[in-house]
């Protein structure tokens, strides 16, 4: 459904991404691993289109993304962004619906958002909070909600439990994993967290050295050599 050909990216003298080739299937979950600056957010950033790869592709059901193509696939993906990425001045509800706003009025969306907050455990008392009066774990289901508010067949997670504790990083695991399963979405996730790989990937590729270095199902990771080095390190979220 999402195919990368041959993507290159270089910054300055250093070829960041150096040829990256990857397909993920319709209803697939696939996680991005790699130790801190080897070119996750700008592999992540090039299939947005935030960020103009030198070279190669992005398709979205066999078709390049390009200014033609690439509108009908924004209007198909969420994403949860790092730090949840709330807009202050909005109230929570009106950050979960701020895409639907856009095209239905506020009686249609409250409800639709109230019910996304309700699939992801923030009840309609936190509705009209403003984001500075949430904790982080609260923050970070309100950037869930908005992620899912309109039905996407994609969904980017980037780095999902960064900055929560470790009770609060399973609860949004265990909360991703099941939004996932149940909406049949095609997820892409990028994580230092190996817990949330084993909780949220049905796979699991390792960008190193501007390549994919391994590529495989997450029941195959322990028995990976190229993951061998990285497990350890990677259990560990960096601050
Ligand atoms: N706009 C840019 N201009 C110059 N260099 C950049 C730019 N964006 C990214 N880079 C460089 O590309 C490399 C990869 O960055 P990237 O943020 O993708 O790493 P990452 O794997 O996501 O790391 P982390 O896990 O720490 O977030 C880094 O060396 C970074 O400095």
């Amino acid at each position: 459904m999402i195919g990368v050909r041959g993507l290159h990216k270089r910054f300055g003298g250093r070829a960041v991404l150096d040829g990256i080739d990857l397909d993920v299937a319709q209803g697939e979950s696939l996680c991005v691993i790699g130790q801190s600056g080897m070119g996750k957010s700008v592999l992540l950033k090039c299939i947005l289109g935030l960020e103009a790869p030198d070279a190669g592709q992005v398709l979205w059901q066999g078709r390049p993304l390009d200014r033609s193509t690439r509108p009908a696939f924004m209007a198909q993906f969420g994403m949860l962004f790092q730090g949840a990425a709330l807009f202050d001045s909005l109230t929570v509800w009106q950050n979960v619906a701020f895409r639907l706003r856009q095209r239905m009025p506020d009686r249609q969306a409250r409800p639709i958002a109230l019910d996304k907050m309700a699939r992801v455990g923030l009840g309609p008392e936190t509705a009209d909070l403003m984001p500075a009066e949430l904790s982080g774990g609260m923050a970070k289901r309100a950037g869930l909600a908005r992620a899912i508010a309109d039905d996407p067949q994609v969904i980017f997670f980037d780095e999902p439990t960064t900055g929560l504790d470790p009770i609060r990083a399973a609860r949004i695991n265990a909360l991703i994993r099941g939004i996932v399963t149940e909406t049949g979405a095609t997820a892409i996730t990028i994580t230092h967290d190996m817990e949330s790989v084993r909780v949220i990937g049905d796979r699991v590729a390792l960008l190193q050295d501007g390549h994919i270095a391994w590529d495989g199902p997450v029941s195959a990771m322990r028995d990976a050599a190229p993951l061998a080095g990285f497990l350890g390190p990677l259990a560990v979220t960096p601050p």
